[in-house]
């Protein structure tokens, strides 16, 4: 566990940019010493007034020196801020960077298991909310303490009663504001957790949409959406109820130093020990110290959002990763073997179990069995989506924890049934199976793929933008897209997770003789509903309860494999139901 403060923290994150946060702090601190310039000549031309000055040049001078001053002060401060913003986009950059590099190193499983909204809400809109706090927090905090430091210094070196004095009111007030800051983070905290389930709800509602309107559930998923709604309104209104007075007690008292300034510095000086000079220098620069303090409390809020944001996004950037090797492995033939493979997406369900196999190069093997058996488990694990949690999985002799995931993932080429199309063209959609390759290649596998034709026939060809899960094809459409994504891949290994939806008798030739294609010559692994398909399979692996019930070929099958019997009974009762 990392338990740094979430500022050092933050700090690390920002390794490239410390130069440019150390050229802020500096220009916010040159800023702070010139704007005390116009303090000190206030009180100067003020005491010059009460001794009766007349040259006009001595006022002209000093009325200058608090002119250069404020400039100079609004000029650095300005040219602070100008360099931490710059520097905290650097930042943020980096740190949305980082955990979009760290995603595809994290196993499926955990990504999956966190909802979109919730990731989306860390990477886009708690990142964003750092802004505040990185880019003003050094030189304004930096300004705003300073300046009263520097004014204290002072005037406990004019007098140091006086310099007391102008303490009293600052405690007091700063003391309601600590009482609301105690808790901050726990609030902060809470009002994540409100706005995440917000954000949760509505990226569900609208991913959710048309099945909310195929069963009507439109009153009930817009209630949760409305609920959560209301949920985080009110967990802010009752949190910024719960710091109006405290605050505004704060803000009230902290800037009334003359209460105790006036009344104890009259009865000083009249006694003779304190001169007018002091007096009037103490009034006048007590009036820059509670102002700046103030300012700097209200970061102090941004410093827990920060420790709230910070340890966001460490649970992602130090969440478990696939434990693979980092130097390309070398291959002997294409052989998966694995070996009393144990495995659970979750600690304590463990989902297959002890399972082991061969599946020799260049051969289809198909896994049959009861839904929720393991079958696409197994799939996942060949083409190291997750890694097992016990036994070893090897391709061509090669443990798969020891293959980097860039070499292992461009080993296989995984076509699921979810064929999820990027919002961009089909032209593109396909590329993404090899991004170097040239459109004519493109358009070869789309012919050999069978889309050609109907990807001709778009408003716009092959640039046509297929929409967010590509959402404007048909599924037969998609799945044989995603088939030419996957020759385009060349991959040795092609593992089929077999389309159940797309089964009229036409849709269902196209894409067969899609994914005839697409085999040839490779190593097939076919997760099978449709058992007359994998007839010919030189391996068809019976899978029942996490375990290998049997394997072996078709014929062999049925007669020594009770289940397998039962399922090919089953189907052929169902093909002959589609053909009555
Ligand atoms: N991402 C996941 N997280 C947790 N459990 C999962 C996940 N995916 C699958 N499972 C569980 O693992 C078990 C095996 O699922 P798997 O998808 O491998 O079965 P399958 O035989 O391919 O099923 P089907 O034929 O219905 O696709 C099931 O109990 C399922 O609920």
């Amino acid at each position: 566990m990392n338990q740094q403060s979430p500022m050092l923290r933050l700090w690390e994150l920002g390794a490239a940019q410390h130069g440019s946060l150390i050229r802020a702090i500096l220009s916010a601190v040159a800023g702070v010493l010139c704007g005390m310039a116009p303090y000190f000549a206030a009180a100067q031309i003020i005491l010059g007034l009460l001794s009766g000055r007349q040259e006009f040049s001595f006022y002209l001078t000093w009325c200058a020196v608090a002119l250069a001053g404020f400039l100079l002060r609004a000029s650095l401060y300005s040219l602070a801020l100008s360099i931490s913003h710059k520097a905290t986009f650097s930042i943020l950059k980096s740190i949305r960077e980082k955990i979009l590099e760290k995603l595809p190193r994290m196993p499926l499983g955990t990504i999956l298991d966190t909802s979109s909204g919730q990731m989306k809400q860390v990477i886009v809109d708690q990142v964003e909310s750092m802004e505040r706090p990185l880019a003003h927090l050094l030189p304004e905090m930096t300004a705003n303490v300073l300046g009263p430091v520097c004014i204290l210094v002072y005037l406990f070196i004019l007098d140091w009663r006086m310099a007391l004095l102008s303490l009293v009111s600052i405690p007091v007030g700063m003391a309601f504001m600590m009482a609301v800051m105690a808790n901050y983070g726990k609030q902060y905290e809470g009002s994540v957790k409100t706005t995440q389930a917000m954000n949760s709800a509505i990226v569900e509602y609208i991913g959710g949409i048309e099945v909310i309107k195929a069963f009507n559930q439109g009153k009930q998923s817009y209630a949760r959406f409305s609920d959560s709604v209301k949920a985080n309104a009110s967990y802010f209104y009752h949190w910024m109820k719960s710091c109006q007075l405290p605050i505004s007690l704060s803000k009230a008292i902290s800037p009334t130093t003359m209460i105790t300034i006036l009344p104890v510095g009259w009865l000083l000086y009249a006694g003779g020990s304190l001169p007018v000079e002091t007096f009037i220098t103490t009034i006048v620069l007590s009036l820059g110290i509670a102002g700046p303090l103030l300012s700097a409390m209200d970061f102090v809020d941004s410093l827990a959002k920060v420790g709230t944001i910070v340890g966001s996004v460490d649970e992602i950037l130090n969440g478990q990763e696939q434990d693979h090797g980092n130097a390309p492995v070398q291959f002997q033939g294409r052989e998966i073997r694995l070996s009393h493979v144990s495995f659970g997406y979750h600690a304590d369900k463990e989902v297959l179990h002890d399972v082991s196999l061969t599946i020799p190069s260049g051969t289809m093997t198909a896994f049959v069995g009861p839904s929720g058996s393991g079958k696409s488990t197994i799939a996942k694990l060949i083409a190291g989506f997750w890694d097992v949690s016990a036994g070893t999985i090897t391709l061509g002799g090669q443990d798969l924890k020891k293959i980097p995931l860039p070499q292992l993932y461009d080993q296989v080429a995984f076509v699921s049934q979810d064929n999820y199309l990027f919002d961009e063209s089909v032209r593109e959609n396909i590329r993404m199976g090899r991004p170097n390759a040239a459109d004519q290649e493109v358009e070869a596998v789309a012919k050999a793929a069978g889309c050609d034709d109907f990807i001709r026939a778009l408003e716009q060809g092959y640039d046509t933008i297929v929409g967010g899960g590509g959402a404007h094809l048909s599924g037969g459409e998609r799945q044989r897209i995603a088939i030419a994504r996957a020759m385009l891949k060349d991959a040795p290994i092609v593992v089929l997770d077999e389309a159940t939806a797309y089964i009229d008798p036409e849709n269902e030739a196209l894409v067969q003789r899609a994914v005839g294609q697409l085999v040839a010559g490779r190593t097939v692994l076919v997760i099978a509903h449709r058992l007359s398909t994998i007839t010919g399979a030189d391996q068809i692996v019976v899978v029942n309860g996490g375990r290998i019930e049997a394997n072996g070929k078709h014929e062999k099958l049925l007669e020594t494999c009770p289940l397998y019997r039962e399922m090919w009974q089953a189907h052929m009762g169902v093909k002959e139901g589609e053909q009555a």
